[in-house]
């Protein structure tokens, strides 16, 4: 669905800005007035919208605002605005429309805007349902397709919060098998482990008043999946390295063994080998569980995927809050790109979702991402070895510099913007560009 929506009054620019979509292979409807427009939009899908502001009838902010009341997602808009609508246009950015292009704009750089928002949107539907787009999750998932019709065992392996047990329930998804039954073994509680796992006959100890199927048993015919599987005290690893083999449970105070055929996946961020040289974990049993052994690298290694992880949980916090997905500046995802995870998928995860809870502009900038309410640069200047000999006034001017100069760089030189990104008046951005010797580049505008 590459589909662009045009709102465009104007008979002349309408005509140009659709031929010039066509020459470019943009397929595009072109709406003559909002209302004609809202109709599709509603009913038909849209890779994105190009609008005017100033429309006869219903104008093109106001259909926006409609729009977003009554559509949990929405193509991201682009307006196209007079230079009297200025702070409307900025209004719309902060609640969510993608971009917007003062006239007289140049036309390639609407292009290629259009083909970044449409491209991004394209790939990111293709690949939603994927674990990665790096070479390494590619392989991944290739042992993931073949393995999951067999009954093998299944060892993950990675640092903590790379995402194995999205693995098994990936692996779990494809057999086709039900249940899927999950269990923390770091979590259990000693004295209950055993009936925890292989469950309990009725009397067979104090307390026990009632049969009890441990989880090989409730996951029979499923996916069992051993969380943590390297912190499992040593007696229970030797009953799990015996049902294992034997493909059977005999519950505590039983004596029948129940056969089971369940798949099981365990997982464990822990040095398997180290722990086996320490005499915290059983070879036989390493040996056993280790048929078929997945290696999650972590996410410092598949740099790839940072963009398209960030993205992924992006738009699955617009979803939740019934809105358009935020972006990220392109600042910021280079500073997501850089930064190097000890905490794996889950760091970046809980990074975006308060980013996108707190931020105040529908831009994630880097400062909202790792430290909000500090900007990034100011907290990189304010982290770096201060200069010995500088003194305080100089060194909170070249971290107000920072500041400023990145600010003014995510809106494109826009001091209008920037001001009000900034919280401060448009004069007020001018005195401190000029005191701190800040100047404008030639692209500047506003
Ligand atoms: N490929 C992925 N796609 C989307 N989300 C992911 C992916 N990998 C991990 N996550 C998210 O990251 C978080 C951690 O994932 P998960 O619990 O699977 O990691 P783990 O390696 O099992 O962690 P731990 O070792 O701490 O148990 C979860 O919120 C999960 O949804």
């Amino acid at each position: 669905m590459s589909r662009l929506c045009l709102v465009e009054d104007d008979p002349i620019m309408g005509e140009s800005l659709a031929d010039r979509f066509a020459l470019e292979g943009i397929e595009a409807q072109w709406f003559r007035s909002a209302e004609e427009a809202e109709t599709a939009l509603v009913t038909e899908p849209f890779a994105a919208v190009v609008c005017d502001i100033r429309l006869p009838g219903l104008s093109g902010d106001r259909l926006f605002e409609q729009l977003r009341r009554c559509r949990p997602v929405l193509p991201p808009f682009i307006f196209i605005t007079g230079f009297g609508d200025l702070s409307r246009a900025v209004e719309l950015l902060k609640l969510g429309a993608a971009d917007y292009m003062t006239k007289p704009f140049d036309l390639d750089r609407l292009i290629a805007r259009v083909r970044d928002i449409i491209g991004s949107a394209a790939e990111h539907s293709e690949d939603r349902d994927r674990l990665g787009i790096s070479k390494a999750m590619d392989r991944v998932e290739q042992m993931l397709a073949r393995i999951a019709p067999l009954d093998t065992t299944v060892l993950v392996r990675g640092e903590t919060g790379t995402g194995k047990e999205v693995i098994a329930r990936r692996l779990h998804q494809l057999s086709g098998r039900e249940p899927f039954v999950a269990v923390n073994c770091a979590a259990l509680v000693e004295t209950l482990a055993e009936s925890e796992l292989f469950g309990h006959e009725r009397g067979a100890f104090t307390g026990a008043t009632q049969a009890h199927a441990g989880v090989f048993e409730q996951a029979n015919g499923g996916t069992l999946f051993l969380d943590e599987v390297g912190d499992m005290p040593l007696p229970l690893q030797a009953k799990l390295l015996r049902v294992l083999q034997e493909r059977a449970v005999v519950r505590v105070g039983g004596r029948a063994p129940i056969p089971i055929s369940t798949r099981v996946v365990l997982a464990t961020h822990q040095d398997l080998e180290q722990r086996i040289a320490d005499g915290r974990f059983r070879e036989d049993l390493f040996f056993r569980i280790n048929v078929v052994e997945l290696k999650i690298p972590p996410l410092r290694e598949r740099r790839a995927d940072i963009p398209w992880l960030a993205r992924c949980f992006l738009s699955d916090c617009g979803e939740r809050r019934g809105g358009v997905p935020h972006r990220l500046a392109p600042e910021a995802k280079e500073a997501l790109c850089r930064h190097d995870w000890p905490g794996n998928v889950r760091e970046l995860r809980h990074m975006i979702e308060r980013a996108c809870i707190f931020a105040d502009a529908e831009q994630l900038s880097a400062a909202d991402l790792f430290e909000p309410g500090l900007g990034a640069d100011a907290l990189e200047a304010a982290t770096e070895e201060p200069d010995q000999a500088a003194t305080l006034d100089n060194y909170l001017a070249s971290c107000e510099r920072r500041y400023i100069e990145s600010r003014l760089e995510d809106n494109a030189g826009r001091v209008t913007v920037t001001a009000e990104v900034l919280g401060i008046s448009r004069k007020s951005l001018w005195e401190r560009m000029k005191r701190l010797g800040i100047r404008k580049t030639p692209a500047e505008r506003g």
